[in-house]
């Protein structure tokens, strides 16, 4: 069983590459099936999700060719079907983007329901009202989502919440339609910008992603393109996170200071410096921590995917926290796994209410997500002792190299894959 074996204690020093955004990632590689002409997508993260991702477009007869680690060379010319069921796409989240990128394409498209992490109930009504409001038919039946259309007419939609997932479906599927279509209410995130100007590279026209109101004029065809995808805000995020906890100097480099001001600003409130320049962000943490209030919100608050990690963060740091999650109704799984290194929160609803503790020890646990797991991952770094993190493979859905990237900031953590490693481990660490 592959687990992370890690020793507490280091304080993490030094700077670390943030790679190109997962969430943005995931939509961009669908939205490449929007045309014959190739596409040439750089910065792309390797990831479980992304090679899931690939592996399911290759299913369907797209040409992938990896130039190099990170930039894909893509085909959708010789599409052979527009069923995605591949195993792997089962258990992502983002195989809903497939939806939109079909639909609008190809005014038709078959995809598993979507995967992803057991975070809550995750509905996906609001996608289908919009692909509804351009003309579609949908329904659900063995498993799949089926929608067609004849053909899909602009139409003016108000989301009844903010969401991504729905934002970015929606602006893919009415990139072809005829006419105009506003989306209201609609999500900020960075990754929804970076999908927007992708589009518009391809020769969409989208106005005004990354405001509430996104305005789309349905073209006739896209055509090839070459994109860079931005930085993962959460990696970055995750990173910062770990070298308040470990009172450390960390720069997260090759980032958008931007997208990481919600972060900087708890930073600093619970008594880190943070340094901003063009690209970087330094994060150093020689005070002790001190409690603070947080609550989860759509772009530009703070994001839900950094929760876990704040109120790890928290737990550690002086007086009463407060953190209110009010994405997701169910993310306050891995609590208990950071009780059993002493923390001392309690969840009711959709609050936690952390008492911060001296420190943190080292114990056997269980990543449940994929931020959680994270968090976990930078709790044991900051832990007295040894810790073991069981189902890692939900982290390498969204961290390139975790533990290569922290090794590089000082950090003792291995992967290790049976027990005689983990008792080298052990050895090694004295
Ligand atoms: C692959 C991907 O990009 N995943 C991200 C995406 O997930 P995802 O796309 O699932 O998240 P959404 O932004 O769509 O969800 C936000 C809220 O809207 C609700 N909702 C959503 C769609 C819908 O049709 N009906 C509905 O009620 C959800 O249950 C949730 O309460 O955005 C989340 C919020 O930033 C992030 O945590 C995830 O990392
Ligand atoms: C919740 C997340 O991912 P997904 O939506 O793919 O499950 C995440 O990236 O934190």
């Amino acid at each position: 069983m592959e687990q992370y074996a890690i020793k507490g204690g280091n304080p993490l020093v030094g700077e670390v590459e943030i790679g190109g955004a997962k969430n943005a990632a995931l939509a961009i590689l669908a939205a490449a099936a929007m045309t014959e002409e190739t596409v040439v997508i750089e910065n792309v993260p390797d990831l479980r999700d992304t090679a899931a991702m690939l592996e399911a477009m290759e299913s369907i007869g797209i040409r992938i060719e990896k130039l190099d680690r990170h930039t894909v060379k893509i085909n959708a010319g010789m599409i052979e079907s527009l069923v995605v069921e591949d195993d792997s796409i089962k258990k992502i989240r983002a195989s809903y983007y497939f939806l939109g990128a079909l639909l609008g394409k190809f005014k038709k498209a078959e995809v598993a329901l979507p995967g992803g992490c057991n975070i809550g109930l995750r509905p996906i009504d609001q996608h289908i009202k919009g692909f509804r409001a351009l003309g579609a038919d949908v329904r659900i039946e063995r498993g799949l989502v089926i929608t067609e259309a004849d053909r899909l007419v602009g139409s003016h939609i108000y989301l009844d919440v903010v969401t991504v997932g729905a934002t970015i479906n929606i602006m893919m599927a009415a990139a072809m339609a005829e006419g105009q279509t506003i989306i209201e209410n609609a999500a900020k995130e960075p990754h929804v910008v970076d999908v927007a100007n992708f589009l518009n590279s391809m020769g969409a026209s989208i106005k005004g992603a990354g405001t509430d109101v996104i305005r789309i004029k349905g073209v006739k065809a896209l055509h090839g393109t070459e994109y860079a995808i931005i930085p993962d805000q959460i990696e970055a995020g995750t990173f910062m996170f770990a070298a308040a906890v470990t009172r450390g100097d960390v720069t997260v480099k090759n980032v958008i200071p931007k997208h990481l001001e919600s972060i900087s600003a708890k930073l600093i409130e619970i008594g880190c410096e943070v340094e901003e320049s063009d690209d970087a962000v330094r994060v150093v943490a020689s005070k002790p921590l001190t409690h603070t209030h947080v609550k989860t919100l759509p772009y530009p608050g703070f994001p839900t995917d950094m929760q876990p990690q704040i109120t790890m963060a928290l737990g550690l740091s002086k007086g009463t926290s407060i953190v209110t999650e009010s994405i997701f109704e169910n993310r306050f799984k891995y609590v208990d796994e950071l009780t059993r290194m002493g923390a001392n929160i309690k969840v009711e609803s959709n609050t936690a209410i952390i008492d911060g503790v001296q420190k943190y020890t080292g114990a056997s646990l269980t990543a449940p997500d994929l931020r959680a797991g994270a968090a976990l991952v930078t709790a044991a770094l900051a832990a007295e002792g040894v810790s073991t993190i069981d189902d890692i493979k939900f982290i390498e859905r969204g961290y390139e190299d975790f533990p290569e990237k922290l090794q590089s900031l000082g950090a003792q953590i291995e992967k290790v894959v049976t027990e005689r490693e983990l008792q080298k481990f052990r050895l090694k660490i004295g």
